[in-house]
This record gives structure tokens, C-alpha cells and sequence, in this order.
């Protein structure tokens, strides 16, 4: 099972326990955001994102979802501040999504799905490497940003552009000079609880600072992430859609608000 986890009726999210027990863990994601019962919390920071367009490598199908990764090999694009302490580097990042325009995002709030949802991938410099500290208990943090049908997203167009040369999985192409601000919401409001990876290996250790305002994409847009495909070149065309994680039991978490 491990290695064969998926989307589908035969390996997905239902059927992630056997391979991965803690997905019944007592700290799963994505969860339900109620902001009703979210506490604003004074004592959280604003985010303090500086990136580099300079640290962006290479855009990848990864037979789960597409990711764009970065050079982590110095402080040169970080997350500070906001609910955690010391120096998070980008590692990557990717999204997920739905068949329509109606579900896709993993995180909800008060039960609204978004069809999409950004997730910028952070690792804590203490453990010296993404590996080392995607074991730790605080050794990850995601941004997470949903995407709301509206005008049409122009940075996001970019990361578009190149999906005709990764259309299936295993292929990557180059994507340098990107800047993953752009992506980011006007505001940095956001919520915070402590989660887990959303897909196999499942692990517990990730700091989720979800925005609560979203970032708008055009339906034709939605469409062009839809093109994607699971499948690998010379296999059964499978579409790219609904890989997504519904929300998990909050098990006696408490969710912060960084706003009022
Ligand atoms: N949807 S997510 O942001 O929670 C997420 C899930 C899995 C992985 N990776 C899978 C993995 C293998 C070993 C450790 O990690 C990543 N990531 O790597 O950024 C992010
Ligand atoms: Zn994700």
C-alpha cells in the first residue's frame, strides 16, 4: 500500500490507514475551520514571508499533484514570525483541487469547500535538512491559501503555462525566477493549529497557518489544472482532479486566530 496510496476508490484517503496507521492519529489535516470557534490569540505575530524568485528550481508532476521546489540550501527564502519560533525555509510548493468547481481545497471553513487550495511547504532549520525535520514534532509549516473562482490569476497563469510539458507523471521541466509572493493573498490574516502532512506519510509535524483570505482563479484556469494527469506517459490517461484530503477529526484542538 505504501507505495501505491492515491485518490481513488482503491487507494484513497479511506484506505490510508493501512499503510499509514497514524492517519488516525490525534493530530490530523486538513480539518474544518469554524472561525466561531477560533480564539483570537493577541499573542500571535504577523507572518514574515521573504522569499527569493531566484530560489526557484524546477516545476514537476508528481503523480499526486504538481509541485514547484526551491533551493533550500541557504536562508534565502523563509518563513519567520507568526505562530512559530525560529527560521522555516521554503522547500516547495503545490496545490489541490477538485473535478469542479465546487470541491477541491483540503481545509474548510465552516464546511465551504474552495476549488482549490495553495500549500507553501516550510521546514525548520534546527533539524538541518526537509527529511530530518518532516519527523519532528515542529519541524514543518504550510501556508495554506484557497483559491476562489473570480477574475482571472496572472502569476498563477505562469505556473500554467508549463503544464503542457508535465502533463503526465514523472515529467518536470525548468521554472526559475518565479516569485511565490505573488500567489499570496493581500492580507496575511490567517488561523493556526497543529497538523500533519495531508498525504502519506501522514506525518505529524506541521505547523498549518491557513490565510483567511483567498486568492482568486478564473474557471477557465480551474480547467487547465484539470488537464493534469495521474497517470505516467504510455499508461491509461487518468485525470489530475479531487486530490484532495476531506477534514479529519479536530480530537480537542484548539484553532488560533491571528485577527478579531
Ligand atoms: N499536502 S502537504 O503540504 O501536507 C504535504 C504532504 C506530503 C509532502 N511530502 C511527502 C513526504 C515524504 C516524506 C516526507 O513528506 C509534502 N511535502 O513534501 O512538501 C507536503
Ligand atoms: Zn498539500
Amino acid at each position: 500500500m505504501s507505495s501505491s496510496w492515491g485518490y481513488g476508490p482503491s487507494n484513497g484517503p479511506e484506505k490510508w490507514a493501512s499503510g499509514f496507521p497514524v492517519a488516525n492519529g490525534p493530530r490530523q489535516s486538513p480539518i474544518d475551520i469554524v472561525p466561531a470557534d477560533a480564539a483570537f490569540d493577541a499573542g500571535l505575530k504577523p507572518l514574515r514571508l521573504k522569499y527569493d524568485p531566484s530560489d526557484s528550481l524546477d516545476i514537476l508532476n508528481n503523480g499526486h499533484s504538481f509541485q514547484v521546489t526551491f533551493a533550500d540550501d541557504r536562508d534565502s527564502s523563509t518563513l519567520t514570525e507568526g505562530p512559530i519560533t525560529g527560521i522555516y525555509r521554503l522547500k516547495q510548493f503545490h496545490f489541490h483541487w477538485g473535478a469542479s468547481d465546487d470541491k477541491g481545497s483540503e481545509h474548510t471553513v465552516a464546511g465551504r469547500m474552495f476549488p482549490a487550495e495553495l500549500h507553501l511547504v516550510h521546514w525548520n532549520t534546527k533539524y538541518g535538512s526537509f527529511g530530518e525535520a518532516a519527523s519532528q514534532a515542529d519541524g514543518l509549516a504550510v501556508v495554506g491559501v484557497f483559491l476562489q473562482i473570480g477574475s482571472k490569476n496572472e502569476s498563477l497563469q505562469k505556473v500554467l503555462d508549463t503544464f503542457d510539458k508535465i502533463k503526465a507523471k514523472g515529467k518536470q521541466t525548468t521554472f526559475g525566477g518565479f516569485d511565490p509572493a505573488a500567489l499570496l493573498p493581500g492580507s496575511l490574516d490567517y488561523w493556526t493549529y497543529l497538523g500533519s502532512l495531508t498525504t502519506p506519510p501522514l506525518l505529524e509535524s506541521v505547523t498549518w497557518i491557513v490565510c483567511k483570505e483567498p486568492i482568486s482563479v478564473s474557471s477557465e484556469q480551474m480547467a487547465r489544472f484539470r488537464s493534469l494527469l495521474f497517470s505516467a506517459e504510455g499508461e491509461p490517461e487518468c485525470c489530475m482532479v479531487d486530490n484532495y484530503r476531506p477534514p479529519q477529526p479536530l480530537k480537542g484542538r484548539s484553532v488560533r486566530a491571528s485577527f478579531q
